[in-house]
C-alpha cells in the first residue's frame, strides 16, 4: 500500500475556483518543507493539474516528479516514486503537452483517483497535501471513499478550506465544510486567500474586497480561522517565472543537505527554480509560518 508510510494526510479543499488553493498547498508544503518535513502533494485537480506549474517542474514527465534535486528518476509502477523532503505527483506530469484538456467521464476519473492513491509510491512522508478540484465532484468522492479504504484514521488528518473575501465564494465554501461533516473529514480549519493587495512599492496592504468573511464564516460554523493573506505580486511572479524550488545554501533537512542549485559562475541560482529565499523574503511566508504552527499544533500536539 503505498500510503503506509505517509504519517499524515491533509486535504486542501474550496467551493469555487481560483481562490489560490493550489498555491497555498504549494506554499504549505514548501514551508512545511523548510521545517523538515518530508512533504508529497498530490493533485487531484485533473482537470487543470496546476501544481507542475507551481513548483516550476511542469517539463518532468514519466510520471515523477522529486523536487530536491536529488537527481533519482526511479519510478516503478509507471507512476511516482517521491524522493527526498518535497516530491508530488500530478496528471500534468502524463499530459503530453501542458494545453492538452482531460475529458473524461466519471468513472475514469475515480479510477485515475484511486491508482494515485493505491500506485504510487510515495515513500516515508510526514505529510501528503491533497489539493483537490473545486467544488464537491466525483473527484471528491472517490477521494474520500478511497482515503477511507487505504488510510487509517490516524493518517488522516482533516482538511484545510481555502476561501476568499467575497460573499459568493464564502457560500460556496458552506458546501465544503457540510461535505466534509457528511463524510466525516475533519476541519482543521479555514484560510482566506487574496484578503488585500500588498502595494509592491511601499509594502501597505489595501483591502481591495471585503475583509474578514473568512473569519465570521469560520465563527458561523464553528470550525477554527487560520488567518487571512494577502495577494502579493512577488508571489505571482516567482510562479509565472516557472522556478523551481531551491533550498537556500546550507539547508539541511532530514540529516540530508539540499541542492542548492547554485553555480558561483553564473546566475543560476536566478533562474533555476522558485526561489525559496525569495519566497520567505515575500509577505506571506511569515503568515504561512504561523498557519503552519497552527496545522502542527492540531495534528501533532
Ligand atoms: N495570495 C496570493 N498572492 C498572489 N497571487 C496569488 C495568491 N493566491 C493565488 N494567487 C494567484 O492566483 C491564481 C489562482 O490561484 P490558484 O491556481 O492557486 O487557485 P486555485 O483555487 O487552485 O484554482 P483552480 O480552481 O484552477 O484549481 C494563480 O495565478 C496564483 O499565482
Ligand atoms: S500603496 Fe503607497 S506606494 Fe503603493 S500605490 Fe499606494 S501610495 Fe503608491
Amino acid at each position: 500500500m503505498s500510503l503506509k508510510d505517509v504519517k499524515h494526510i491533509v486535504l486542501v479543499l474550496s467551493g469555487k475556483g481560483g481562490v489560490g488553493k493550489s498555491s497555498v498547498t504549494t506554499q504549505l508544503a514548501l514551508t512545511l518543507s523548510l521545517k523538515g518535513c518530508s512533504v508529497g502533494v498530490l493533485d487531484v485537480d485533473l482537470t487543470g493539474p496546476s501544481i507542475p506549474r507551481f513548483f516550476g517542474i511542469e517539463n518532468e514527465k514519466n510520471g515523477h516528479g522529486h523536487t530536491n534535486g536529488n537527481g533519482d528518476a526511479a519510478h516503478t509502477t509507471g507512476l511516482a516514486k517521491g524522493h527526498g523532503s518535497l516530491s508530488c505527483m500530478s496528471l500534468g506530469f502524463l499530459l503530453g503537452d501542458r494545453g492538452d484538456a482531460v475529458v473524461w467521464r466519471g468513472p475514469k476519473k475515480t479510477a485515475m483517483v484511486r491508482q494515485f492513491l493505491s500506485d504510487v509510491l510515495w515513500g516515508s512522508l510526514d505529510y501528503l497535501l491533497i489539493d483537490t478540484p473545486p467544488g464537491t465532484s466525483d473527484e471528491h468522492i472517490s477521494l474520500v471513499e478511497t482515503l477511507l479504504k487505504e488510510a487509517t484514521p490516524e493518517q488522516m488528518a482533516g482538511a484545510v478550506i481555502v476561501t476568499t473575501p467575497q460573499a459568493i465564494s464564502i457560500s460556496d465554501v458552506k458546501k465544503e465544510i457540510n461535505f466534509c461533516r457528511k463524510t466525516g473529514v475533519m476541519i482543521l480549519g479555514v484560510i482566506e486567500n487574496m484578503a488585500g493587495f500588498v502595494c509592491p512599492n511601499c509594502s501597505e496592504c489595501t483591502n481591495v474586497f471585503s475583509k474578514g468573511g473568512g473569519q465570521v464564516m469560520a465563527q458561523e460554523f464553528d470550525v477554527p480561522f487560520m488567518g487571512s493573506l494577502p495577494i502579493d505580486p512577488m508571489f505571482i511572479r516567482l510562479i509565472e517565472e516557472g522556478r523551481r524550488p531551491v533550498y537556500p545554501e546550507g539547508t539541511v533537512i532530514d540529516g540530508q543537505a539540499m541542492q542548492t542549485n547554485r553555480n558561483a559562475d553564473s546566475d543560476e541560482a536566478e533562474t533555476a527554480g522558485l526561489l525559496v529565499e525569495k519566497y520567505t523574503a515575500c509577505s506571506l511566508y511569515p503568515l504561512f509560518d504561523g498557519i503552519v504552527k497552527q496545522l502542527l499544533s492540531k495534528i501533532e500536539p
